[in-house]
């Protein structure tokens, strides 16, 4: 499993103000968008082109494009869905599949509740959106639900992670590759399930739930 945490100043300062408690949900929707296309410059560091060449007004030349087929951008409902346009921002062309998670509060244990993703992904680019990784769960699921369907490039990526959360996915993988962009790795995990300090239920200050 390949991690990596931005190190960049304005992630930090975005991730600072989407902590706060006192940051409404419109604020929070845009930075959530803001952070994601950030973290998408890494998040995409790999993502496949192939030649293509262009005339400009002055000579020809060869460039590249993001080749065929398009990658596959899959955010986890409903939290990961404050990440799509910012992730789309950078990859118009992407192609979006979605799979709906939710954890028992009590258990912290996630269910599907809704999948819609083409049946093969054996040559796809897949790019899974969640702003949490906590107890590591829900990713566990999304990217097991993945490589069931053949995906064998798959890259994460979320806001905030516990160190718990990252071993429990690196244990589930079982050495298979998987590539995690976070904007940062928080102290732990409390016996809630929630991240600490984190930035509570991003689901609920996304869409204003409570
Ligand atoms: O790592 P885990 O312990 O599995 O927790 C992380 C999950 O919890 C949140 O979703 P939630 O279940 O609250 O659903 P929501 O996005 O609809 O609020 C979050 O967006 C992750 O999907
Ligand atoms: O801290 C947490 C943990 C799981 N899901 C969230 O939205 N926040
Ligand atoms: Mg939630």
């Amino acid at each position: 499993m390949r991690v990596h945490v931005a190190d960049h100043p304005l992630v930090t300062h975005k991730l600072t103000v989407l902590r706060d408690e006192n940051t409404p949900s419109p604020i929070f929707r845009q930075l959530v968008e803001e952070l994601m296309t950030l973290l998408a410059y890494e998040g995409t560091r790999n993502v496949r082109v192939e030649p293509l060449e262009i005339r400009t007004p002055v000579a020809v030349t060869t460039g590249v494009r993001i080749a065929d087929p398009k990658p596959l951008i899959v955010p986890i409902l409903r939290a990961g869905l404050g990440m799509l346009e910012g992730m789309v921002k950078l990859v118009p062309t992407a192609e979006v599949g979605f799979l709906g998670m939710a954890r028992n509060e009590e258990t912290l244990e996630p269910t599907t509740y809704a999948e819609r993703l083409p049946d093969d992904l054996s040559d796809r680019q897949c790019f899974v959106l969640d702003p949490m990784l906590a107890t590591g769960g829900s990713l566990i699921a999304a990217i097991n639900y993945l490589l069931d369907r053949g995906a064998t490039d798959v890259t994460a990526v979320c806001i905030l992670a516990t160190p718990e959360g990252l071993e429990a996915v690196e244990k589930a993988l079982h050495g298979r590759e998987v590539t995690i962009v976070l904007g940062a790795v928080d102290e732990r995990l409390n016996e809630h399930g929630f991240i600490v300090p984190g930035l509570g239920d991003a689901g609920d200050r996304l869409y204003g739930t409570v």
